[in-house]
């Protein structure tokens, strides 16, 4: 794979040989690198845009840097394709499944991440991610919004598979309700008492994913909120995942569970100067 070169080099001389492993959860994929030993320059944004390109690059939704952090098993750093940072969710389920992979953890663990302390536990190719507690959902005109770690509108829709979904997310993501750090939007169809189909537009990829952990966990909390649920299962077009939640008397929600598979694809090497 030839790169173009890239114009604004860190400093001159710049050459580095990055050892990378390629994850994805339910077709939501990240470039996962062991950074223990912290070399990668993590304010390149250039350098992660790189990575991420399906064309000039390794390609993926983001990229997940796995460092030490005291008092916890590893830290995750996620960043999206654009290099902007938020939570992942499918990118922490990935990042524990790697983890595991190095020999970091064995079946649980408790990890540090943008938006703080996370448990998870490993199931064979399935990872339970302790997602962290919800306060409440809003009205968002006749929609939804809440936020799972990273933002995320819902919006109910007739036939979600024919949906539009990446024009109309677009249009929701850079409104001026949402400025200036936007959001991801997400588009539901029930399919049974205790299933939904669930497509996203995700901020920072600026396109449709096969998957968002973060946002089908929003989803989740709101079919449950108004359908009494505990537990939801979602269809995405990347796969199945299962969310599991306890509702409170105060509207908050606790013991938020994102439940799904995650798999290391390949692993690589790239040379970037
Ligand atoms: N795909 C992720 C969400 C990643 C962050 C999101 N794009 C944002 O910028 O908020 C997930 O699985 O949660």
């Amino acid at each position: 794979m030839v790169f173009e070169k890239r114009k604004n080099l860190p400093q001159q001389g710049f050459h580095m040989e990055i050892t990378f492993y390629k994850y994805q959860g339910t077709g939501n994929d990240f470039v996962m690198i062991d950074d223990r030993s912290e070399a990668f320059p993590e304010r390149d944004l250039a350098l992660v845009q790189r990575l991420c390109d399906r064309r000039f690059g390794i390609g993926a939704d983001g990229l997940i840097l796995i460092r030490n952090k005291q008092g916890y098993d590893f830290e995750m750093i996620y960043f999206n394709a654009d290099g902007s940072q938020s939570m992942c969710g499918n990118g922490a389920r990935c990042a524990v499944a790697f983890s595991k992979f190095l020999g970091i953890i064995d079946q649980r663990t408790s990890f540090w991440a943008i938006d703080g302390a996370h448990d998870a536990r490993v199931a064979g190719d399935w990872v339970e991610l302790g997602m962290r507690d919800v306060l409440s959902l809003s009205n968002a005109g006749v929609d939804f919004f809440v936020n799972t770690g990273s933002p995320h509108h819902v919006r109910y829709v007739e036939n979600v598979a024919d949906y539009p979904v990446f024009e109309e997310g677009r249009k929701i993501r850079f409104s001026s309700e949402y400025a200036p750090g936007g959001t991801n939007v997400n588009f539901i169809t029930p399919l049974s008492e205790d299933e939904l189909y669930v497509r996203t537009y995700e901020r920072g990829v600026e396109n449709e994913t096969l998957s968002c952990g973060t946002g089908v966990t929003a989803c989740a909390l709101v079919y449950g909120f108004q359908n009494q649920l505990n537990e939801v299962n979602i269809k995405t077009p990347g796969g199945n995942l299962r969310v599991r939640f306890t509702k409170a008397a105060d509207g908050s929600f606790t013991d938020i569970l994102l439940i799904g598979p995650a798999e290391q694809v390949f692993e690589g090497k790239i040379s970037v100067q």
